[in-house]
């Protein structure tokens, strides 16, 4: 079916995390994005009244395209969070919120569509390093969970990956890792990168310190270990979080090889763009680098923390612009107006 540029808009993009939800408005071809806002899932029994009280604090038409990335793997109609309760029908929602398009992608995967959009203020590198054009990107956050894609460069353009990185197994890099995942598995029956690498896992890292350490855990929060860690006011923190971005180095580095992801790693998620210089100066950058034969191969590949304030919603301001674009007509008729930040 041909339509007109403006039949696609106004636009609604989302964010949709296990803790919460962003949502921004593009309102017209080659408007920026406006209002947004971000919502706290629990509040809400589903996806579809979080949106509606999104449009109704927004006010002005009613949005008629939708992308939103959610972070689940997406097969088929029926979505059923892994990380809190939420659990809908895609084709249910699109008919209650009347659009004329909805796409419901992983969370990581609108991220990693984002990517190329992002300028040099929004990123922090950490280490050397060049990119190399052309060339795969990987991509890695931790927050609520740890999610994982790319970017495979394939013509003009690059394909998002959808995986389910995050549930690989954790690797101990010496013996006192090999310890802290010893004792992780006498409470989980499979120690992934996520029961360590995201919110949950900086918890239960704690905690398998003090455990290995042989002293009492406080019942503190993510932020509470962080906020410690970074203020130096505990050591118990400080070496947890330590050993997190050590970790995160080694899951980095096992991305990078397998993708061969000459064209950068970049990090995102709610954690680690917490920690500012923290990170910077953290074992992460040693940890990437640490990899025996293919250590020079990993020294030349650029790791980037992701600064951006809304990135996953760029990224599904982008899955709308390439949907518009592949639509029939859509390439001469529709692709003028980005209604987001330009690609490469
Ligand atoms: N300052 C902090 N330091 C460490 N962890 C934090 C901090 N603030 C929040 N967290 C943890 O980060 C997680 C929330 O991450 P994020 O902001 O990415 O949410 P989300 O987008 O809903 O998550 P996700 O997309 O990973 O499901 C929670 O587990 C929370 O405990």
């Amino acid at each position: 079916m041909l339509f007109a540029p403006q039949d696609t808009y106004p636009r609604l993009v989302g964010d949709i995390g296990g803790t919460n939800a962003r949502f921004a408005l593009i309102r017209a071809p080659g408007q920026d994005m406006e209002a947004m806002l971000t919502l706290p899932c629990a509040d809400f029994p589903g996806p579809a009244e979080a949106i509606e009280h999104y449009t109704a604090k927004t006010g002005g038409p009613r949005p008629r395209w939708c992308a939103f990335g959610i972070a689940n793997p997406i097969d088929g109609d029926f979505v059923k969070m892994t990380n809190h309760h939420w659990a809908f029908s895609i084709d249910a929602l699109q008919a209650r919120l009347e659009l004329a398009h909805l796409q419901v992608i992983n969370d990581f995967t609108a991220l990693a569509l984002a990517l190329p959009a992002l300028t040099p203020t929004d990123l922090v590198a950490v280490g050397r390093g060049a990119a190399v054009a052309r060339r795969a990107i990987g991509l890695l956050g931790a927050g609520t969970g740890l999610g994982i894609s790319g970017l495979v460069p394939t013509g003009e353009d690059y394909v998002p990956l959808e995986g389910e990185g995050g549930h690989v197994t954790l690797a101990a890099n010496n013996a006192h890792e090999a310890a802290l995942i010893a004792w992780l598995a006498t409470r989980y029956p499979h120690v992934s990168a996520e029961r360590v690498l995201s919110g949950p896992g900086l918890v239960a890292l704690y905690e398998a310190h003090a455990a290995v350490a042989g002293v009492p855990a406080d019942g503190l929060s993510a932020a509470e270990i962080s906020s410690r860690g970074l203020a130096g006011a505990s050591s118990l923190c400080v070496e947890t979080l330590n050993t997190f971005c050590a970790f995160l180095g080694t899951v980095a580095a096992d991305l990078a090889l397998i993708l061969g992801a000459r064209g950068g790693v970049y990090i995102g998620g709610g954690i680690v763009p917490k920690l500012g210089e923290f990170f910077a100066r953290s074992p992460f950058r040693a940890r990437f680098e640490d990899k025996g034969r293919f250590s020079a191969y990993l020294a030349q590949i650029p790791t980037w923390v992701i600064q951006a304030p809304y990135p996953g919603l760029v990224g599904a301001a982008r899955a709308l612009e390439r949907a518009a674009c592949a639509a029939p007509g859509g390439r001469s008729r529709v692709c003028g107006g980005t209604g987001s930040r330009r690609t490469d």
